[in-house]
């Protein structure tokens, strides 16, 4: 098949590139989503059904396309504002606003369907939770306050909970301490973006930390903060029996480093450099803690 189609728009022909489509979905934020929600399905430890984890899988993928989707519809104003994101297919004009719409109203209603009849009841109704507080309660949050952000946090740690209640019906205590770390993880994760791109973020109307305090202490402090909570509900699994010293020496040593970082951030007077080591930190911390955990569950049982 050819990289476009031709779709007939009342008497006009218009050419639709379906990677406009693709990009709609922000295929990336949305991958990773999924990644985390298989963490969840495999922390649990259930029985393996392949058949749930196949409906399990797609139906998270659909529901975090669908959930981008809309994110891009509702922002699509705004997006035109900002250099990092007025590339986007909405405000290049690739693609019409209702289409995006549609789109993502149809994924989000196939998603939960694909959830809550592939795998369960409580699956669904996490999936339709966490678009909701992503697309109803974050997005339009973004411009009227800065604890959109925590807000913001919700739907992107809730994905380990669709897996967890996808392979136990339930949701077990370390679903949770994985709901928690994803939670604070995010903050020095979107700390040390918000101060990259504050000019972005502030041309465009979004009142994020760093837009509020131009100065970056209020940022630096609030990583920090939550850098600290990260490394405490990281390591609780260990003090509950859920985990080998495997895991809890993995999680210690990149929470630590992860810690270092935001204090670097805090204390800083030029926070350009440290602002981009701290967000390349965050990005490596997922992998090495969540695939640690994965490991050292099989190891355990
Ligand atoms: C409050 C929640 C979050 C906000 C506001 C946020 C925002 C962002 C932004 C604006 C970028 C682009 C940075 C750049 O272009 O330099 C980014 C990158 C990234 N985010 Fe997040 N994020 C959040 C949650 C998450 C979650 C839950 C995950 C993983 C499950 C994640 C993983 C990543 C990764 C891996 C990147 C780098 C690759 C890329 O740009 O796609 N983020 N994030
Ligand atoms: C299963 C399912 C529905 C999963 C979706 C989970 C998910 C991706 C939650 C969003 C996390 C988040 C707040 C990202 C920033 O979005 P933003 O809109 O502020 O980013 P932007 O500025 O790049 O648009």
């Amino acid at each position: 098949m050819t990289p476009a189609a031709t779709l007939s728009e009342s008497s006009e022909s218009k050419t639709i590139p379906w990677s406009a489509y693709y990009e709609l979905t922000k295929p990336r934020l949305s991958l990773l989503s999924v990644v985390t929600a298989l963490v969840g399905y495999l922390a649990a430890l259930p029985e393996r059904d392949v058949g749930t984890l196949f409906f399990f899988l797609t139906g998270t993928a659909i529901c975090a396309a669908g959930a981008a989707t809309l994110n891009q519809y509702i922002e699509r104003r705004t997006d035109a504002l900002m250099k990092r994101t007025k590339t986007r297919p909405l405000p290049a004009g690739l693609v019409s606003p209702s289409n995006a719409l549609w789109l993502g109203v149809a994924l989000s209603v196939i998603g939960v369907a694909f959830l809550t009849f592939g795998a369960n009841y409580l699956a669904g109704a996490l999936g339709l939770g966490t678009i909701l507080t992503y697309i109803a309660i974050y997005t339009p949050l973004k411009l009227k306050t800065r604890w959109a952000t925590e807000v913001g946090a919700i739907p992107g740690a809730l994905p380990p909970l669709i897996g967890w209640a996808a392979a136990e019906g339930t949701i077990s205590p370390l679903g949770w301490i994985l709901f928690g770390v994803l939670s604070f993880w995010q903050i020095p994760h979107f700390m040390a973006i918000a101060w990259t791109f504050r000019k972005d973020y502030g041309s465009a109307g979004f009142p994020m930390l760093t837009v509020v305090d131009p100065s970056g202490r209020k940022a630096g402090i609030w990583a920090t903060i939550n850098a600290v909570a990260l490394l405490v509900v990281s390591v609780l699994p260990i003090f509950l029996g859920l985990c080998t010293w495997f895991y809890a020496s993995v999680a210690t040593l990149f929470g630590v480093w992860m810690l270092l970082r935001s204090i670097a951030f805090a204390a800083a007077s030029d926070k350009d450099g440290v602002a981009r080591k701290l967000f390349f930190n965050s990005i490596l911390y997922l992998p090495a803690v969540l695939f640690t955990l994965v490991i050292d569950r099989w190891m355990l049982f």
